[in-house]
């Protein structure tokens, strides 16, 4: 994959391996700042791990992931964590809010805890923060007394995506966002999602299993098959010429909308 040197997120070699299963097997991936990268690919094909990996869930066998140019995996668990889980620069919104979002706990709560544990604001400035957080995602503050179970399905996942703003991440991964919405909600949140790029300068990975709703709202796609990257380039030329066949697979299963929104 090609490196722009000021790649803000820079994946080399990555290797996962599950017992006898090597679940990534060698994977390259790029983000630059306030870029919009999807990484596509089948259920299984590995592009949770990938998310997880990032942020230290799992732990791969072998490769690089380099955070501004540090490597993250070289780092160890703990200055891992120190140097980048509390500061919250690098921010993972977990597939299926329903389980992701502890239910008998308030939203106000759940969107603030990422500032709780850095320990600086005030519980008035944290509230303040929440605000905005949910005022990003188009969800008003009377949200925030309320658990998951009283608000829709689509209001959930925007509140997984204010959780993850509250800490002003500069990289946020989205783990299938859009999967459990509704056409109306999923074209909602997707347009919001850009429009975060754009406001807040953060860069996105949306993980999809699904390369049409990717259209006009990524600039680029990775396409992930059995673990590893088959195809990548930006959008536009990915649907116009895909190189590999099974995303030509992918795209014959695309609506003829989704095919003429990157036209
Ligand atoms: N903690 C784990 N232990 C063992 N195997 C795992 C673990 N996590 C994932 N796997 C296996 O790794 C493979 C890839 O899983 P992963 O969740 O990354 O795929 P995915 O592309 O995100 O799929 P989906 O779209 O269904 O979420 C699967 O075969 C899965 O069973």
């Amino acid at each position: 994959m090609p490196s722009p040197s000021s790649a803000l997120l820079e994946i080399r070699g990555l290797r996962v391996r599950f017992g006898a299963q090597d679940v990534l097997r060698g994977v390259d991936l790029d983000v630059a700042p306030g870029e919009i990268v999807g990484v596509i690919g089948e259920t299984g094909s590995g592009k949770t791990t990938l998310a997880r990996s990032v942020v230290g869930l799992v732990k791969p066998s072998a490769g690089a992931i380099r955070y501004e140019a540090t490597d993250l995996v070289a780092l160890g668990d703990g200055r891992r964590r120190r140097a980048f889980r509390r500061s919250g620069a690098i921010q993972l919104v977990f597939q299926d809010p329903l389980r992701s979002l502890d239910p008998g706990v308030r939203i106000s709560q759940t969107v603030t805890e990422g500032l709780a544990v850095r320990g600086r604001l005030s519980a008035r400035e944290r509230r303040m923060e929440a605000e905005r957080a949910l005022a990003l995602v188009g969800l008003g503050p009377e949200l925030l007394e309320r658990i998951p179970g009283d608000i829709s399905g689509g209001q959930r996942q925007r509140v997984a995506v204010a959780r993850a703003l509250v800490t002003r991440p500069r990289l946020i991964l989205l783990d299938e966002p859009v999967s459990a919405l509704d056409a109306s909600n999923r074209g909602a949140l997707l347009r919001t999602l850009g429009e975060l790029r754009d406001e807040l300068g953060a860069a996105l990975v949306i993980i999809s299993h699904d390369l049409a709703s990717m259209a006009g709202v990524v600039d680029r796609v990775v396409v992930l098959y059995e673990g590893a990257v088959v195809e990548h380039g930006p959008i536009e030329r990915v649907f116009a010429a895909p190189e590999h066949e099974y995303t030509r697979l992918l795209l014959a299963a695309a609506p003829a909308a989704a095919l003429a929104a990157v036209a």
